[in-house]
């Protein structure tokens, strides 16, 4: 976003009226949540505080009782010029009474570290006083491009993203600092390979369609089959074909619709992943870690189809080095399996995603609270803000399965992620609160209706 305004300016765009639409994009988002009540706007010394005073310009010129709070001298040209045009009384910040509403125009993407602790506590106090709180491009305090909090920070109602959403919007813990996320269009267009995760467009199965076609799935289970099983059964519910679910032998623990077949020793799972039509194959839920988990590890890593990888496989590609994986591979770690697949990277969670994906050549899906996923060729897409309830045990082998499932339909790796990803969030929205693994599965194919 910023080469973009630069980009903009560079190209003859003045960079008060950029201030102006800002302003005004947010003017028209208060106006609308909070009408005529009173009014406190916190202006910064920097281009936020500018975007400040224009709102509560343009907010008082509709009527609305407006005071604003200054930290200090405008340091921008533009924001003096914004300060010159509000002709009310400028008050210290630290003396500023509350209001119902609040607006924080203290910092946006040029905070370089936090907040003093008296402007902090007083930030605070205003906005928990306030019915009504509004961060203008950035809640005050937050690290745009990582998503820290570099002070303390309140939580606002709304926060109203300027031009375009930045990591910081998307990325926690700063995307927990807001109830509502508003983004403004402020007339300068910033490059999109970094985006929130879209709800895909999904298509019913072409008239000739049999079970091959659609997308064969094969899933390499091991000594906890409930785990194998719940992924065997997200792929069959994911839009796929057919699910082979090849174990250890025993007995059948999902839908009938499964087909159970006994590949215990290496040598039957690799004779078993040698069909042709498999379309995606995936090991890692309930495979162990022992010798023979290792053994079929490396027949699945040796077969030559498209792979999904997760938990115990992940785990022990982790044992050295960079994990060698097939082209084309997606890989599923949360936290703990990815760092200890790729190491302590430094940057944000995009900036490790997007270098983890450079290095193995494959599409990861970087799990959380915020899930990144990110391509070998530099396409990142972030979800947050799905159901906390999928913290619970299984949630991760639905979505592998579901992954594997949305391969063998695509064909296409960082498709089949980002379409997988949102089903999975969109299963656990429909499943509300306190569901266990099982439940999302039995919401997949609504979740799948809505995007038909
Ligand atoms: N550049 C542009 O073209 C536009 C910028 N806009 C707004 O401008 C914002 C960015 O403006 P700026 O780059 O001026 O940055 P900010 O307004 O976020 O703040 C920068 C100023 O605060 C100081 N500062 C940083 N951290 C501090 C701290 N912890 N305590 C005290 N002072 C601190 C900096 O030294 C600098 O003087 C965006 O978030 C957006 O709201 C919009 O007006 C749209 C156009
Ligand atoms: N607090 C949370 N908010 C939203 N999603 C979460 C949260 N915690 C976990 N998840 C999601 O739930 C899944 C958990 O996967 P994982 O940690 O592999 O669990 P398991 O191994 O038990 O299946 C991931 O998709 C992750 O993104
Ligand atoms: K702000």
């Amino acid at each position: 976003m910023r080469r973009a305004e630069q980009a903009a300016i560079a190209a003859g765009v003045d960079e008060y009226r950029l201030m102006e639409r800002a302003g005004a994009a947010a003017a028209e988002i208060v106006w609308r949540a909070g009408g005529k009540r009173d009014l406190l706007v916190l202006c910064g010394p920097g281009n936020n505080g500018g975007d400040g005073f224009v709102a509560a310009r343009l907010l008082r010129a509709r009527g609305v009782p407006v005071r604003v709070a200054a930290l200090g001298e405008s340091r921008t040209e533009c924001s003096r010029t914004a300060r010159a045009a509000w002709d009310g009384p400028v008050e210290p910040l630290a003396t500023a009474a509350p209001a119902t509403q609040i607006v924080d125009a203290l910092f946006g993407t040029g905070l370089t570290r936090g907040l003093d602790k008296d402007v902090a506590d007083r930030l605070a106090a205003l906005t928990g006083q306030a019915s009504f709180s509004y961060a203008i491009d950035l809640p005050s305090g937050v690290e745009t491009d990582s998503g820290a909090l570099l002070s303390q920070v309140p939580r606002f109602g709304i926060c109203i993203a300027l031009g375009a959403l930045k990591p910081a919007h998307l990325l926690y813990p700063a995307a927990s600092c807001f109830d509502r996320l508003v983004c403004a269009d402020i007339g300068v267009d910033a490059p999109d390979k970094v985006h929130r995760l879209a709800a895909p467009v999904l298509s019913s199965p072409v008239p000739s369609a049999h079970k091959y076609s659609r997308g064969l799935v094969a899933v390499a289970g091991g000594d906890m089959a409930g785990a194998s099983s719940l992924a065997s059964h997200a792929a069959a519910r994911s839009g796929a074909g057919m699910v082979r679910h090849i174990g250890l032998g025993q007995p059948g623990r999902g839908p009938d619709a499964l087909v159970e077949l006994k590949g215990e020793a290496p040598d039957q799972l690799a004779a078993l992943l040698r069909d042709r039509r498999l379309a995606a194959v995936l090991a890692g839920p309930g495979l162990g870690r022992d010798d023979r988990a290792r053994a079929r590890l490396e027949a699945v890593l040796a077969c030559g189809r498209p792979l999904v990888l997760d938990a115990d496989a992940l785990t022990l590609l982790g044992d050295g080095g960079d994990p060698a994986v097939p082209a084309g591979s997606v890989l599923t770690p949360h936290e703990g399996e990815f760092v200890r697949l790729f190491g302590d990277l430094p940057g944000s969670k995009i900036d490790r995603a997007a270098e983890a994906a450079r290095r193995c050549g494959a599409v990861v899906i970087y799990k959380g609270a915020d899930s990144v996923i990110a391509a070998p060729d530099g396409r990142v897409a972030i979800a947050s803000g799905a159901s906390s309830w999928l913290s619970t045990a299984g949630t991760g082998d639905v979505l592998a399965g579901l992954v594997a499932g949305r391969l063998a339909v695509t064909g296409d790796p960082f498709r089949a992620a980002c379409e997988a990803l949102w089903l999975h969030g969109e299963a656990a929205r429909r499943a509300g609160p306190a569901f266990i693994a099982d439940d999302l599965i039995a919401r997949l194919p609504a979740a799948i209706a809505c995007r038909l």
